[in-house]
């Protein structure tokens, strides 16, 4: 559903001196249908160039080779919906009115938008908040509405982008415990999520599969499958992040 093949991406020095800056070299990452993959590595490591990859939004001047697929709406755009780390709610619109944004500039229809926002707003747990604006939501709360704006453009692939990133770890442990609980990809099975984290337990308890990257320029140097009820054998995950 979503693959990069011998990925490379190198951004130029700024103002053409020095030299250039090897984000990801020659990286290679499928990801399946109903499949929730979490991409684990340090700082700088090119996590976020990936996601902008797929996404289509890596800078112009950057340099690029290799093969990036991604599934395309019958339009021919692409059928991925981003969501940074910082939540990006519009302080002048309400929560539900914030909840639709994403759904509107995708092209969803206003009147299959609206009930399926309210619908959201309630399993996620905004039940009630549709009139708040966003200085009135907790931290947690305004990830939760950023989500679910990215879940309502009813595109096929999620790109997260340390979603949970800004939280204080016991909100991101909730949160994720949540999240886990919704079961993004389970609902139809016909969804794919791409997860960039620095948080190895934030990947454990939400991810199909676990891909460990090096250190700059960004390689896979570790995959892991979850399987049964301890899912990952932690310590292992936790030893290939120090090789
Ligand atoms: N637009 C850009 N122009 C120049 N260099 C860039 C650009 N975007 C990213 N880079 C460089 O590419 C490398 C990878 O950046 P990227 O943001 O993908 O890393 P990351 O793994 O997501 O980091 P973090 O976990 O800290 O967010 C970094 O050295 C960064 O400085």
């Amino acid at each position: 559903m979503l693959a990069v093949r011998d990925l490379t991406v190198a951004f130029p020095p700024a103002r053409g001196k020095g030299d250039a800056t090897v984000a990801l070299d020659r990286l290679t990452l499928e990801v399946s249908r109903g499949e929730f993959v979490a991409v684990l590595g340090p700082s700088g490591c090119g996590k976020s160039t990936l996601l902008r990859a797929w996404g289509g939004l890596l800078v112009e001047r950057a340099r690029v080779s290799g093969e990036i697929a991604v599934p395309r709406a019958s339009d021919g755009t692409r059928a991925t919906a981003w969501m940074p780390q910082r939540d990006g709610l519009l302080p002048w619109r309400r929560a539900l009115s914030n909840a639709m944004v994403g759904a509107i500039a995708a092209g969803v229809p206003r009147e299959r938008a609206l009930p399926r926002a309210r619908a959201l707003l309630v399993e996620f747990g905004l039940g009630g908040f549709e009139d708040a604006w966003p200085h009135e939501l907790s931290g947690g709360m305004r990830q939760r509405l950023a989500l679910l704006r990215t879940c309502l453009t009813e595109r096929p692939v999620l790109l997260l982008d340390e979603p949970f990133g800004a939280l204080d770890p016991v909100t991101r442990r909730r949160m994720n415990a949540w999240l886990a609980s919704v079961g993004l990809v389970s609902q139809d099975g016909e969804r794919a999520v791409a997860l960039v984290t620095h948080d190895v337990d934030e990947a454990i308890t939400l991810a199909d599969r676990i891909v460990v990257m090096s250190g700059r320029p960004g390689r896979i140097v570790h995959e892991v499958q979850a399987h049964g009820e301890s899912r990952y054998d932690r310590e292992a995950l936790l030893a290939s992040l120090d090789a």
